[in-house]
C-alpha cells in the first residue's frame, strides 16, 4: 500500500497496518458499542459544549471526506465536563457515510449501522499547543460523535450540505461562516464514553470517545449529496466519495461507560 491510504480494497482499513501498525493497537477505534455491557457511571458530570459560530471558517475537501473547519488559535468552541478532566478546543468536524443507507456509520451499537456518524473533534488546549502535538497523547483529543438515522432531512444539515458543490473536487477549499456546530446535537445529551483512536491513519490512540445514544436525521437526498463529493481532483476522472467508514476492532478489554 502507498502512503495515499484510503478506503479501497488496496488501499483500505485491511492494508493500514502494514504502514501504520498501530492499526493492530489495544485501543483502536471504532468499536461495537454493546449497550448492556456499558457501566453506568454516576459520577460522569454533563458535557458543557459551548461553540461560537464565529469560529466557523471553511468547508474543505480533504479527498476521502469533507472538513468544516473552526478557528482553533483560541478557546471559542469548547467542550469540557463529561469524562473530560479539561478542556478541549474544536478543530474541525466531518462525518463518514456508506454507499447506501443501511450503512455508514463507523461506531454500531449491538451490531446496528446506522447511515452516516458525525465526528466533533477537539484536542487539549489546556495542555498542549496544537492538535499535531496533543494527538501523540492519551489525554490529547475528544470526539463528540452523533449518529445520522436516515429519514427527513436535517435542518442543521441544510447549510452543510448546499455548501458541498462549492467543493466538489479534492483540495477544493470555500468559505463557511456563522454555522453553530450544536445545530448538529440530538436533543438527549446522553451519551457513552471510552478512551480509543483516530478512526483512519495516523490512527493515533490519542482519542476521548463521546457518543451520543440519541441519533440525528438525515434524509436520502442529504446523504446523496456525502456521495457526489469527489475524491478526485479537477480535470481527473470523476470518483465519488461513496464509502469512508472503518469497521468496527477489537475491544481489547477496554470499559465503555454510559452516562445514562
Ligand atoms: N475520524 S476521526 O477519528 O475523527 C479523525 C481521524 C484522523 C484525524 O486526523 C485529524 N487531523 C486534524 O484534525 C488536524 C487538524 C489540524 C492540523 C493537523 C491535523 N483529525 C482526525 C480525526
Ligand atoms: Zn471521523
Amino acid at each position: 500500500m502507498s502512503l495515499n491510504w484510503g478506503y479501497e480494497a488496496h488501499n483500505g482499513p485491511e492494508q493500514w497496518h502494514k504502514l501504520y501498525p498501530i492499526a493492530q493497537g489495544n485501543f483502536q477505534s471504532p468499536i461495537d458499542i454493546k449497550a448492556q455491557d456499558a457501566k453506568s457511571d454516576e459520577s460522569l458530570k454533563s458535557l458543557s459544549i459551548n461553540y461560537n459560530p464565529t469560529s466557523i471558517k471553511s468547508i474543505v475537501n480533504i479527498g476521502h471526506s469533507f472538513h468544516v473547519i473552526s478557528e482553533d488559535k483560541e478557546d471559542v468552541s469548547v467542550v469540557k465536563g463529561g469524562p473530560l478532566q479539561a478542556s478541549y478546543r474544536l478543530s474541525q468536524f466531518h462525518f463518514h457515510w456508506g454507499p447506501s443507507n443501511d450503512l455508514g456509520s463507523e461506531h454500531t451499537v449491538d451490531g446496528k449501522t446506522y447511515s452516516a456518524e458525525l465526528h466533533l473533534v477537539h484536542w487539549n488546549s489546556e495542555k498542549y499547543s496544537s492538535f499535531a502535538e496533543a494527538s501523540k497523547n492519551l489525554d490529547g483529543c475528544a470526539v463528540l460523535t452523533v449518529f445520522l438515522k436516515v429519514g427527513n432531512a436535517h435542518p442543521g444539515l441544510k447549510k452543510v450540505v448546499d455548501a458541498l458543490g462549492q467543493i466538489r473536487t479534492k483540495g477544493k477549499q470555500a468559505a463557511f461562516t456563522s454555522f453553530d456546530p450544536s445545530s448538529l446535537l440530538p436533543a438527549s445529551k446522553d451519551y457513552w464514553t471510552y478512551i480509543g483512536s483516530l478512526t483512519h491513519p495516523p490512527l493515533l490512540e490519542c482519542v476521548t470517545w463521546i457518543i451520543f445514544r440519541e441519533p440525528i436525521s438525515v434524509s436520502p437526498d442529504q446523504l446523496n449529496k456525502f456521495r457526489s463529493l469527489l475524491s478526485s481532483g479537477d480535470g481527473e476522472k470523476e470518483c465519488p466519495i461513496l464509502s469512508n467508514h472503518r469497521p468496527p476492532q477489537p475491544l481489547k478489554g477496554r470499559e465503555v461507560r454510559a452516562s445514562f
